[in-house]
């Protein structure tokens, strides 16, 4: 059976894949023209399996622009899900929280994006544009579907999760290094509510070919935003974050959270 939702697992999130049954597992460098991954918490294979006796398929590890790989080169498997038939994409990552209000540990469902790749020039969609997929001029306003948010947050409700889930702007900038102080306080003037590294790129593709995109950042660690702060933003943290987040923390990317996200019927 195809399936018919995607899910992206972000840095550390590749067990989100262990609540499928009936699992069959791709690597990626099986398969043609994929990127291989080069990031730890990111272990590059597909799994197919059913989720709520629904079929879907995990992404265990995304591709991203700081590894070297082009913004058209890391949206590559989203083309490769719309053609499998997927409908849905649920795009998930982690992320530095620049909204003050927002705690380690919190879910912030995607309502907007900001790309400082996107600005800068660097769209996946740059060159001839390839109709079998979608137009010229793919609009972004409702990037994040609005009845995708309003389903996650009503789900989020009846688990009682509330308390820390969030809704809000993520900004992507290139990476891989993380943001200066001056860098953090500007993305936030700007209306960001968290920032990281990658996300973007696969929301602009999968929209162009019609895609129905949930986007959600777990809070993995406060942005530095004060000079007297000792914090030091590091990728052990971002992976330790979630483990955490997974273990303790109400287990918002339990199984009974994810059958609770809406499917395709
Ligand atoms: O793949 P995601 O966006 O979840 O990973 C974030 C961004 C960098 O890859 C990494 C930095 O710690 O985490
Ligand atoms: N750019 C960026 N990516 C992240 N991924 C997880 N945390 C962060 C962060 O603070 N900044």
């Amino acid at each position: 059976q195809r399936p018919k939702t995607a899910i992206i697992c972000g840095s550390g999130l590749g067990g989100l894949a262990d609540v499928l049954d009936n699992k069959t597992i791709f690597p990626c460098e099986d398969i043609p023209h994929f990127p291989r991954s080069t990031v730890a918490g990111h272990i590059g294979r597909l799994v197919f399996g059913d989720l709520s006796g629904q079929p879907c398929v995990c992404m265990q590890g995304r591709f991203h622009y700081y590894e070297g790989y082009s913004v058209s080169t890391v949206t590559f498997p989203i083309r490769v899900f719309f053609l499998l038939g997927v409908e849905i994409l649920i795009v998930t990552n982690a992320a530095g929280g620049l909204n003050p209000h927002f705690q380690v540990g919190d879910i912030m469902f995607i309502r907007d994006h900001i790309s400082m790749l996107g600005l800068g020039g660097q769209n996946p969609l740059r060159g001839p544009n390839d109709e079998r997929f979608g137009v010229r001029f793919p609009c972004m306003s409702d990037a994040y579907e609005q009845d995708l948010l309003s389903l996650a947050m009503e789900s989020a409700q009846e688990l009682g999760f509330l308390s820390f889930v969030r809704e809000g702007v993520y900004c992507l900038q290139a990476g891989p290094s993380y943001e200066t102080i001056a860098e953090c306080r500007a993305l936030h003037a700007l209306g960001g509510d968290a920032v990281g590294m990658s996300t973007v790129p696969e929301v602009i593709v999968a929209r162009h070919c019609g895609l129905r995109v949930l986007g959600i950042s777990l809070i993995t660690n406060k942005a530095v935003m004060n000079y007297n702060s000792q914090e030091k933003a590091n990728h052990e943290e971002v992976l330790a974050g979630e483990l955490q987040l997974i273990l303790e923390l109400g287990k918002p990317l339990h199984p009974n959270a994810w059958v609770c996200i809406p499917l395709p019927s």
